[in-house]
């Protein structure tokens, strides 16, 4: 795998100069592989909206250096429209930002400006509904007819028909109900799965990150407080939580029972994880007594 975005030494201060100046990024350095699934993670205000809005252009480092595909994006000459193209990012709610009469026109605004001809752009269009399981039906009717969750796969599917090398999602189940969450989780991972593109997330939820991503940016005070894969985080869980993250219920229970003088590990944070280590517990606690089939 070969590093596909790089962050050095990254500062960004709001209001710089003015009396709410707020240091939003303070010398943030990491780095993403390409293909990786990274979710961003930590509290209100810590600053995620305000990195990933550097992935693509849109928030200039008060200093320090974005590298996207081996490029400094801020060097002289830099070709700032060929970064759009190269990262499409889903903001918070995108669905405010459908405006075309019909849906299949809304994902096709991203290909037109990219001068792509119409064979070119259809074939995008019904690719990115697939992805996001919108009906030809669908794709006929206006956005403003449609239920939240399907509006909010439009603008998803919209910025997918750009076919970016990394895609950038802020929140995208934020305000959906439990169903809408998953259903468009899973069809990013699908998404993730099938391309193969790089793909960070930025969510509040633990348990979806656990779900989805493979590896973990957490923030905290405008600053990454740990970077690692899934499970080295999870084996983390008490600072998680004194960061006041919430870790998923299965998590916290593995926590308790060690405080409580439990050798049992606490990288834990899926259900069928949790039964296959208690499973194993009971097993050896078995063999040691005689041995039972704990199954
Ligand atoms: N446009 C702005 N002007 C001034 N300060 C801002 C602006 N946007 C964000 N901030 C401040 O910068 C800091 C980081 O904000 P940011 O939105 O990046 O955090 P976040 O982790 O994405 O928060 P949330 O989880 O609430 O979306 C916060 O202190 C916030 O108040």
């Amino acid at each position: 795998m070969s590093e596909i975005i790089r962050v050095e030494h990254l500062k960004y201060v709001y209001n710089p100069g003015m009396p709410d100046e707020t240091a939003a990024l303070d010398d943030v350095s990491f780095s993403i592989e390409e293909g990786d699934f990274v979710g961003i993670i930590g509290s209100t205000g810590s600053g995620k909206s305000t990195l990933i809005g550097h992935f693509n252009g849109l928030n200039r480092p008060t200093s320090g250096k974005i590298i996207v595909d081996g490029k400094d994006m801020w060097a002289e000459g830099s070709d700032l429209r060929s970064f759009r193209f190269l990262v499409g990012l889903v903001f918070q709610y995108p669905e405010y930002q459908l405006f075309e009469e019909t849906c299949a026109k809304d994902i096709a605004f991203g290909p037109k400006n990219m001068g792509l001809d119409d064979a070119e752009i259809e074939r995008r269009v019904k690719e990115a509904a697939a992805f996001t399981g919108l009906s030809d039906d669908l794709l006929q009717r206006s956005p403003f007819e449609l239920s939240g969750g399907q509006k909010r796969r439009v603008a998803i599917a919209g910025v997918m028909a750009m076919e970016p090398r990394i895609l950038v999602l802020d929140e995208p189940a934020a305000g959906l109900d439990p169903e809408g969450r998953d259903t468009i989780l899973s069809q990013i991972k699908a998404y993730h799965e099938k391309t193969g593109i790089t793909v960070v997330l930025v969510s509040h939820s633990m348990e979806d990150i656990a779900k989805y991503a493979n590896r973990v940016l957490v923030m905290s005070h405008a600053k990454v407080a740990m970077y690692d894969t899934v499970e080295k985080v999870f084996a983390r869980a008490p600072e998680l939580l004194e960061l006041g993250l919430s870790v998923p219920q299965v998590t916290q229970i593995f926590l308790k029972l060690r405080q409580k003088g439990l050798d049992i590990p606490i990288d834990v944070y899926t259900v069928p994880y949790a039964v296959k280590t208690i499973r194993r517990l009971w097993q050896q606690e078995q063999g040691k007594g005689g041995g039972a089939d704990a199954s």
